[in-house]
């Protein structure tokens, strides 16, 4: 029986360092960080992770903006306000909420957003420091992602890293970090061939395909620690379920520890977003960042 590797708690945590952190920048320096997210359509998915991150924006004391706009309207628009946001500056953090509709060329809009704004991490010019080990904004999901693995194993140095997706948004960066960490990564997609194989060399698995239930127990070295990124909403005997990348059931038999969903990663990726908020504020203001 694997160790569940508790995220919920973990972020609950986090978020309590961040909102003191928050608190003395008020006290000592008279300014309070803001996060504004831009929501493009009515996706009911995307509109309840966008309250979930308002709500808890608010509860670690930093100001918040949600700006909602109909699934129908014009990528110039969409640009219009993320240039009305980066010359605000009051507003130190801007998220683009993903996917956007169809018509909006995702990477125009997401290059539009100043770098030192980007509290997702997800410009070139933020990809291109992680890559090259410079200081930068980084991704939510992998900075939780790794966070986690820590927790549960100390140092990564050395170990065997399978990351299985290679999306610009988990895939790639998180194999940046735990490259960084010292691990020997390998990642992994729809087109690797024997891919249970692959992942059963694997001290570390991050799973970040999105599809449901794909990785299994057996495909797993007995004692490997499982950070399961994915997020999939299915329909069982009747009822909406949330499940990740991995077979729990099978998988926690032979895991050494594992991340449930929910309550695993998918806590740490606000609470990383509300980290970098802070780091951003921070370093408008030329000021030191508070420990968290
Ligand atoms: N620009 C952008 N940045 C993102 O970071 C981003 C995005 N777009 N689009 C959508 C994905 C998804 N995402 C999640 C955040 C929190 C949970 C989360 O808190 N999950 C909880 C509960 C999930 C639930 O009950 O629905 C859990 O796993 O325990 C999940 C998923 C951020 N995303
Ligand atoms: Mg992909």
């Amino acid at each position: 029986m694997a160790k569940v590797i508790d995220g919920k708690a973990f972020a609950e945590g986090l978020r309590g360092r961040i909102a003191k952190a928050v608190d003395s920048l008020k006290s000592q320096h008279g300014f309070t960080p803001g996060l504004a997210v831009v929501l493009v359509g009515e996706d009911p998915a995307s509109k309840v992770y966008v309250a979930n991150k308002a709500k808890q924006t608010v509860e670690v004391g930093m100001n918040s903006w949600e700006h909602k706009l109909p699934a129908e309207t014009s990528e110039k628009d969409v640009l219009a306000l993320v240039e009305k946001l980066n010359n605000d500056p009051a507003v130190h953090g801007i998220l683009v909420q993903l996917p956007l509709p169809k018509h909006i060329d995702s990477m125009k809009v997401l290059t539009a957003i100043s770098p030192a704004k980007d509290v997702d991490g997800f410009h070139v010019v933020n990809v291109g420091k992680l890559s090259t080990g410079q200081d930068s904004l980084v991704p939510c999901t992998p900075v939780g992602s790794v966070m986690l693995a820590k927790d549960v194993l100390g140092s990564l140095d050395g170990l065997e890293a399978v990351v299985i997706g290679r999306s610009n948004i988990v895939g790639k960066p998180v194999a940046q970090l735990l490259l960084a960490e010292n691990c020997t990564v390998t990642i992994a997609h729809s087109k690797t061939k024997d891919l249970p194989g692959v992942v059963r060399r694997a001290d570390l698995v991050i799973a970040a395909v999105g599809r449901p239930e794909m990785v299994k127990g057996d495909w797993l070295k007995p004692g490997a620690t499982v950070i399961d990124v994915g997020i999939n909403r299915i329909e069982r005997d009747g009822k909406g379920k949330l499940v990740g990348d991995c077979d729990y059931a099978s998988c926690e038999k032979v895991a050494g520890a594992i991340t449930p969903v929910p309550g695993g990663v998918g806590p740490m990726t606000i609470a990383c977003l509300l980290y970098n908020t802070v780091k951003a504020a921070c370093a408008a203001r030329g000021i030191e960042q508070p420990a968290m």
